[in-house]
């Protein structure tokens, strides 16, 4: 399936979940069976060569395409949740999002110290996320070998930002002028 096919089938919601946000909703390439498996070939294809230790996924979205991605290439998933929903003890930190804030966390001990880990998630708009996740797995000690995104929204500047902390950052599909 070409990449055009595979952005096609990512439908866009004007004016969700704030007026002027043009939401890039990956449900409708969820729910397409050929689609979703050219995603996660696309995603295996660059992570794959990597070998990255473990799959971190952030929460909601990235929980879906970081464990599939982690059953391709056989390797272990941990999920960051929104606070408040891990049971064990966890380590955290803030983050600004395009439309909010919010604060991550990870159980604690879950990402041993020195571990090569994938960082993925479904979309980057501002970086604000992904950056606040490769934040708390380097205070862990792990290293973040890449930042891998379903979607980027080149125009709100966040695989660069991450980049300019040293994380690097890839995505599959571009959305131009977001
Ligand atoms: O680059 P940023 O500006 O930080 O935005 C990207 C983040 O926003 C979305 O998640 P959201 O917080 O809406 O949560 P959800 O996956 O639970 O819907 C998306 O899945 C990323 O995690
Ligand atoms: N424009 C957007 N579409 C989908 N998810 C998002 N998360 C942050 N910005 C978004």
């Amino acid at each position: 399936m070409s990449i055009d096919s595979l952005t096609a089938l990512v439908r866009t919601i004007p004016d969700f979940p704030k007026p002027g946000i043009q939401f890039r909703d990956i449900t409708t390439l969820l729910a397409d069976g050929p689609g979703l498996a050219e995603l996660i070939d696309q995603m295996a294809k660059v992570a794959g060569p990597l070998d990255p230790d473990l799959i971190v996924g952030v929460e909601a979205r990235g929980f879906i395409l970081g464990a599939a991605l982690a059953l391709k290439l056989g390797k272990g998933f941990v999920p960051v949740r929104k606070k408040g929903k891990l049971p064990g003890k966890t380590v955290g930190i803030d983050y600004v999002l395009e439309y909010g804030t919010d604060r991550l966390e990870l159980h604690e001990g879950q990402v041993p110290q020195g571990a090569r880990v994938l960082l993925v998630d479904d979309l980057i708009a501002t970086g604000g996320t992904a950056q606040a996740a490769a934040r708390l797995l380097r205070e862990q000690g792990a290293q973040v070998l890449m930042a891998l995104f379903a979607i980027d929204l080149p125009a709100l500047g966040g695989l660069a930002a991450l980049e300019q902390d040293g994380v690097p950052s890839r995505a599959i599909l571009l959305f131009e002028g977001d």
